[in-house]
């Protein structure tokens, strides 16, 4: 397994490119999947996931070909086996996703339930509920979300859905089954997350007729087929997040090129509230900062968007380890969301967790550092959050099993190299 080794205690200037979104290209790879025609995807980052994902399509007999420079071409046109195996649906929670796609074009699916995983249970009872109310039968089986049209539909029908809580993939599965349903699907209680607007996008230029995206109540009219697009996939504001807590930590100036200020409000609120400089500046962020032991450790609540991303909980907790002052984090999203913190506390953070909540002693109002050390990473943002602490830890930190991170950082490590971090991977 591949470590992260890093040598605390340098700024980072510079800048640094966003890459496309993880949460975004995921879905709309599978909304490649409503057509038969040739669907192209500009600005796909290169992760783990996307990997996964493409390796998902593939098997069912679509052809994807991916470019370096971030273009993948799909053709869904021979679509064989609508089916989404345990094998590679386990390591990647997002091939839910497939469900509602195969479900709206092939009237079937066979989709392996994803499991639960670090972060927490998971389930996928909305999304099952949702497309039970547009008509598909759906029994469970063998760990199994076996899925048809009743005898005699040709499609699924439009249907007003509310959700019992925001969910973000089940608002996605709705969206890519309701484009071709027959009639109109309402989806109250929607996720407004800029990826679920992003993927309301494609659909439209596939031909999907879809208003109120963005707002908790989304209007789809259905359509008898979609059509070939090319679409950009957004930047990923988790990613421009995850730079800006670590050049608010290290100290520095940084202009993030793609980042979208205005996807960010929330986080970058916090980090002004912390005292660091954070502007929106012609195709990009700019984030300017003395470093963390200047800033004010800054309490917030997760929360779905607008609200503050659960997405950015461990980097901006990595942050807070090191200001002034104390801060209360609530983590209200998943309910085991708080792994990195007994990591954190191996670099001498002080952290005491009750429930959904940590109470962070930020170190710069004692007189302790944090101290390198071996940590191991435990989920995705877990991974970014020790890359930040070790970016301000005395000497070495070595981050293990960064299979995590690759799953959704595109390039990482030679990003923060580029701008002056000293950090390096070290191959299994
Ligand atoms: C690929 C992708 O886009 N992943 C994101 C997506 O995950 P994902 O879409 O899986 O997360 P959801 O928005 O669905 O989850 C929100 C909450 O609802 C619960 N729930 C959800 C569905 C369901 O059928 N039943 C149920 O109980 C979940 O356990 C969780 O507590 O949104 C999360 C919340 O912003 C982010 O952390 C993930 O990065
Ligand atoms: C939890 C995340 O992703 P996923 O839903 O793919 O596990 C994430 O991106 O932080």
């Amino acid at each position: 397994m591949d470590k992260l080794l890093i040598r605390g205690g340098r700024p980072l200037n510079g800048e640094v490119l966003v890459s496309g979104a993880k949460n975004a290209a995921l879905p709309e790879l599978c909304a490649a999947l409503l057509t038969a025609e040739p669907v192209t995807l500009l600005n796909v980052p290169q992760l783990q996931d996307v990997s996964t994902m493409l390796k998902l399509i593939r098997n069912m007999g679509v052809s994807a070909e991916r470019s370096q420079d971030g273009t993948v071409r799909i053709d869904a046109g021979g679509l064989n086996t609508p089916e989404a195996p345990y094998e590679l649906v386990k390591t990647m929670r997002a091939s839910v996703l497939a469900l509602g796609p195969l479900l709206a074009r092939f009237g079937e699916a066979t989709v392996s339930l994803p499991g639960g995983c670090a972060i927490g249970s998971r389930p996928v009872d909305q999304h099952i509920k949702g497309l039970a109310a547009m008509g598909a039968e759906i029994v469970v089986e063998h760990g199994y979300m076996i899925a048809k049209l009743p005898a005699g539909w040709t499609r699924l029908r439009g249907a007003r859905i509310t959700t019992d809580m925001v969910t973000v993939t089940g608002t996605e599965n709705f969206l890519m089954a309701a484009a071709l349903a027959e009639g109109e699907t309402v989806l109250e209680n929607a996720a407004q997350e800029p990826e679920i607007s992003d993927l309301a996008e494609m659909l439209i230029a596939m031909g999907a007729r879809i208003e109120g995206h963005g707002t908790s109540r989304i209007r789809i009219q259905g359509v008898d087929q979609l059509h070939g697009c090319t679409h950009r996939v957004v930047a990923d504001r988790i990613e421009a997040g995850t730079f800006l807590c670590a050049v608010a930590a290290t100290g520095g100036d940084v202009v993030l090129r793609h980042g979208r200020a205005d996807h960010l409000d929330a986080v970058i609120e916090k980090l002004r509230e912390a005292g660091a400089t954070v502007q929106a500046v012609d195709g990009g962020i700019r984030v300017h900062s003395a470093g963390g032991a200047t800033l004010k450790a800054q309490g917030f609540r997760t929360t779905e968007y607008p609200g503050f991303p659960t997405d950015m909980q461990a980097q901006f907790m990595a942050l807070n380890c090191i200001a002034q002052g104390t801060a209360t984090v609530t983590e209200t999203i998943f309910e085991n969301r708080f792994m990195h913190v007994n990591e954190l506390v191996r670099l001498g953070a002080r952290i005491q967790v009750d429930g959904k909540v940590a109470v962070i002693e930020g170190l710069a109002s004692t007189s302790a550092r944090l101290s390198g050390a071996t940590v191991m990473a435990t989920d995705l943002r877990a991974s970014a959050s020790l890359v930040i602490a070790g970016l301000v830890a005395d000497g070495e930190t070595v981050v293990d099993r960064i299979y995590h991170l690759d799953r959704g950082y595109d390039c990482m490590e030679a990003k923060l190299r580029g701008l002056g971090a000293d950090i390096e991977r070290m191959k299994a």
